[in-house]
């Protein structure tokens, strides 16, 4: 029951005040390591590699990819840049026959993936993850990973892909469900795509 802040408290409650809203709380569990790295699991075969941003008073430079780094074995091939308009989500999409590898250069994605690999350790298990162009970063989607792209700012997001083989324009490596399908344990309420 409320007290008017008049009111003095009675001794008997202030004395359970503490107690009895702690005892329905819940505590938070650890999400980052030491070094203050997120511990939130990838789906087995995910990695992010970490870029650096330079900045001066003209302006910034960030290297997206260099095959040199040590990250993913397999060549740089082709790339391409891909956008999503506020609120829109792209996916879900599959491919079979390459990775993706994505670097986030302006605005806000929720990445979200679903592991339908019979072999894989996190086999029927979601992921989420959250890609911006305020922290310059590849991160890659294995094959037949089910993935989603929902852009969750206000702002068209811009991504480049850098796939581990070049587009076939006759028969493109694509395979799609829509974003309500029953095949896949993520809701994305109201927003819109395919
Ligand atoms: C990828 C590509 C596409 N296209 C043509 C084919 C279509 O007429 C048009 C749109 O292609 P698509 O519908 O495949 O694009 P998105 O659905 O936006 O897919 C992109 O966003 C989601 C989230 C991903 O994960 C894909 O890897 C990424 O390609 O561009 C080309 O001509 N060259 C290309 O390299």
């Amino acid at each position: 029951m409320q007290t008017p802040d008049h009111e003095p408290i009675p001794a008997s409650d202030r004395s359970t005040i503490l107690e009895r809203t702690l005892a329905g709380a819940v505590q938070d569990q650890r999400t980052v390591d030491a070094g203050r790295k997120s511990i939130a699991p990838l789906l087995d075969g995910m990695s992010f590699f970490d870029s650096v941003r330079h900045d001066d008073d003209r302006g910034s430079v960030t290297e997206l990819y260099d095959p040199r780094w040590p990250w993913s074995t397999e060549p740089m091939v082709f790339s391409y840049m891909f956008t999503i308009r506020p609120g829109m989500v792209k996916g879900w999409g599959l491919h079979k026959l390459h990775e993706d590898r994505y670097f986030v250069i302006s605005g806000e994605i929720e990445l979200v993936l679903y592991d339908p690999r019979p072999d894989s350790s996190t086999c029927g298990k979601i992921c989420k993850v959250y890609l911006s162009g305020h922290r310059p970063r590849l991160i890659n989607i294995p094959r037949n990973i089910w993935h989603a792209d929902h852009n969750i700012g206000t702002v068209e997001a811009v991504v480049i892909n850098f796939p581990t083989i070049p587009y076939d324009h006759s028969a493109p490596d694509k395979y799609r469900l829509p974003i309500d399908t029953d095949l896949i344990p993520y809701d994305f309420g109201a927003a819109k795509g395919w």
